[in-house]
């Protein structure tokens, strides 16, 4: 069985999304936006090391192979860890929109078990955006990028202001963060948001 909840329903007054201007061509490899983060940075030695492209209108690709360190039962991809997957891949949305936005809502359907080794092909789309609300969609394939779909998920993202980062992170990750020229050239890029 799947579906997503009401409150993943965009309401009546939803309208398309637009893709940003200056936002990345299709097929540009993003980044990570944060070097410790679990899901896309390169400092986190355990982290899902998600790379991910920018596709035609608000569409995103990304991969990630299970690691070992991923595991839930033996052999197989920790479904939290696979949860994490599908949100960094909708959390990547925004740099299409250049929008600020953080997870409110993530629900998840577990369709196959995903052994370790697995290369998961992700793909995520923004359907609605409505106020600061931006409802979104992924799926995780096995196989190739037109296999089996092993993992689904529908969002709720909400927009933020850049402070939101500075307000609640921990103070010696925001003064690294606030020092790293590259960082700031980032977050800057999506302050300028008309
Ligand atoms: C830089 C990008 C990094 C991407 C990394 C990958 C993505 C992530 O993992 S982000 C980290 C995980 N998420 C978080 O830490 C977020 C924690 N939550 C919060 O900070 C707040 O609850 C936040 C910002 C989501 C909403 O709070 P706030 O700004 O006060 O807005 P609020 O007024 O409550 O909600 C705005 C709207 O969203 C709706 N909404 C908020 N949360 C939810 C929810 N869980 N379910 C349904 N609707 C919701 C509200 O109902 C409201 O709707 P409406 O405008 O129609 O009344």
């Amino acid at each position: 069985m799947s579906g997503s909840s009401a409150a993943l329903q965009p309401p009546a007054d939803a309208v398309k999304p637009v893709r940003h201007p200056d936002a990345p061509a299709p097929g540009e490899l993003l980044g990570a936006h944060y070097g410790g983060c679990f899901g896309c940075g390169g400092d986190q030695p355990h982290g899902l090391h998600l790379e991910a492209r920018a596709g035609e209108g608000v569409r995103i690709t990304a991969e990630f192979t299970v690691q070992a360190a991923h595991q839930g039962a033996p052999g197989l991809a920790h479904g939290g860890v696979l949860a994490t997957a599908l949100d960094e891949t909708l959390g990547s949305l925004n740099w299409l929109l250049r929008t600020v936005a953080v997870t409110g809502r993530l629900e998840t359907d577990f369709l196959r078990p995903v052994p370790v080794g697995t290369t998961l092909h992700l793909e995520a789309e923004v359907v609605a955006v409505a106020g600061r609300k931006i409802y979104s969609t992924a799926t995780g394939r096995v196989g190739g990028p037109d296999g089996p779909v092993a993992v689904r998920a529908d969002a709720l993202f909400v927009e933020v202001k850049i402070d939101h980062f500075a307000q609640h992170g921990r103070p010696q990750e925001i003064r690294a963060a606030m020092e790293d020229p590259d960082q700031m050239r980032r977050a800057r890029a999506f302050e300028v948001n008309p």
